[in-house]
This record gives C-alpha cells, structure tokens and sequence, in this order.
C-alpha cells in the first residue's frame, strides 16, 4: 500500500499541490485525472524523488519514502532520455545495469506485442514507437509502484489503443500503477479506482466498476458534473 498524506506544493506563489492524500493498493491501476495544469506531474515528480514536497509524506508499505525505498519506485516522466544512437537493446542493458528489478525477458516480451525490435536505434523512432518503447522499459521493473505522466499524450489513436494494451498486458498483480492523464475518455477502460484533481486539490472519486453501475456515466461525463458544482 503507498501512502500521500497530506502533501503539498508550492511554486514560488503558485500552489501546485494542497494536502494531497491517496491511497493506493497493491494490484490496482489508479489514474489521477484532470486538465493541463492540475498538479498531477507535480506529485509524480514528488514520488519519484525530482522534487520535494513543502509538506506531507508518502509512506510504502508502512515505511516513510527514503533514498532505499526510491528503489523500489519506476517513473517514467519522459521518453527523451536515452542518446539516439543507442539501439532499444543498449537502452535496456543500461536500464538493467541501473534497476535490479528489470526483467529481460518481459521487456522483449512487451517490445514483440508492440511490434518494435532490439536492434532499432532510439534516434529512429517516431514520436509514438518512442512512448511505447519507453513505456515497455518502466513496466518491466518489478518495482512497487510505478507512475506514468501523461502516456498517452501526444501520439496519435492507434499507437495510444497499443498503449493502453501494453499497460494492461505489462502491469503485474505485484505492483501498484499510478497513471495521470487529461485524455479521461482514452484511460477509462485501463483504471481500476479515480482520484480527480483540479486548482491542485484531489479528490477520491472511487472504483470504476461501482461508478459505472451506479452513476451510468463516462468519467468525462463525471468530471464535469463534479466541478459544475
Ligand atoms: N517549476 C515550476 N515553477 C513554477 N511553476 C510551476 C513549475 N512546475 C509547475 N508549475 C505550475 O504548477 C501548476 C501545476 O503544474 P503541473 O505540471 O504539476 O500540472 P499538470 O497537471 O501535470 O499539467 P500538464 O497536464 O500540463 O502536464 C501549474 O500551474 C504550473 O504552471
């Protein structure tokens, strides 16, 4: 189980974040929702220790985030971050020699259904084969948790359905998978439980399957009719 409590954020007068708490459950797909702005890299950014929050914590497992249990964390903020003239499989080795918990084989596994090779040289990849690649390298940490910033954003509707298939067919029932998006429609299917955000504030919306037979309405739908308020 990981822990926010309570964490908040400020940019010089901007406040990002304001008293953040979630919890989120081992074997759940989780998405923080909301438009461009909200706060949601901000708190990912505080998760996989690039920034510290003013205040709050975040605890796995019982125990407080450390430079040990940052180990234990798999971020993936953006895909620009291997020279491109290594090929896909000199970015794994790399990847591996960094992670322990890298599995091999589930990255070649994951790169197949995607339909990429190892000997592709990242510097050829278009916009979309890039996100899916590197989206393959952090899904196959076996870590505790791992956020994804914006998967979808920027790539066009077939790469984003192979996306979202590589997530679901990539998660493992061992870790925890905390996704942002603003595209609420595209991540629906992908999301066992909700959080909103919006001005930087969360709010638990709940699991998808009871909000589905209880209020018969999109998420989109749903977001909408929370801030009308
Ligand atoms: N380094 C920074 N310095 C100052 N303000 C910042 C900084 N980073 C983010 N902000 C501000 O904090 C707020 C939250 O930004 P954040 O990037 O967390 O939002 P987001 O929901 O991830 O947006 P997007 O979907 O556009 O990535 C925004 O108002 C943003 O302008």
């Amino acid at each position: 189980m990981i822990d926010i409590q309570g964490v908040s954020k400020s940019y010089q007068r901007k406040t990002a974040l304001n008293n953040a708490t979630m919890k989120l459950e081992q074997g759940k797909i989780v998405g923080l929702l909301g438009p461009n702005g909200s706060g949601k890299t901000t708190l990912l950014r505080i998760l996989v220790s690039e920034l510290r929050a003013d205040s709050g914590s975040v605890s796995i497992d019982g125990e407080k985030l450390s430079p040990a249990l940052k180990a234990h964390i798999s971020g993936l903020t953006t895909s620009d971050f291997m020279p491109a003239g290594m090929t896909i499989q000199e970015a794994a080795d790399t990847y591996e020699s960094f992670f322990n918990d890298f599995d091999m084989e589930r990255f070649h596994q994951l790169l197949k259904e995607v339909d990429l090779s190892p000997d592709m040289k990242i510097g050829s990849l278009s916009k979309g084969m890039k996100s899916k690649y590197a989206l393959a390298l952090a899904i196959s940490r076996k870590a505790k948790l791992i956020v994804l910033d914006e998967p979808l954003d920027g790539v066009d509707p077939v790469a984003r359905e192979e996306i979202l298939r590589l997530i679901s067919s990539g998660f493992s029932q061992d870790s925890t998978l905390l996704v942002t998006s603003h595209l609420i429609n595209e991540l629906e299917r992908l999301l066992d439980e909700v959080y909103f955000i919006r001005d930087g504030e969360i709010r638990y919306i709940g699991d998808v399957e009871t909000i589905r037979a209880e209020k018969k309405m999109s998420l989109d739908e749903l977001y909408r009719e929370v801030y009308r308020r």
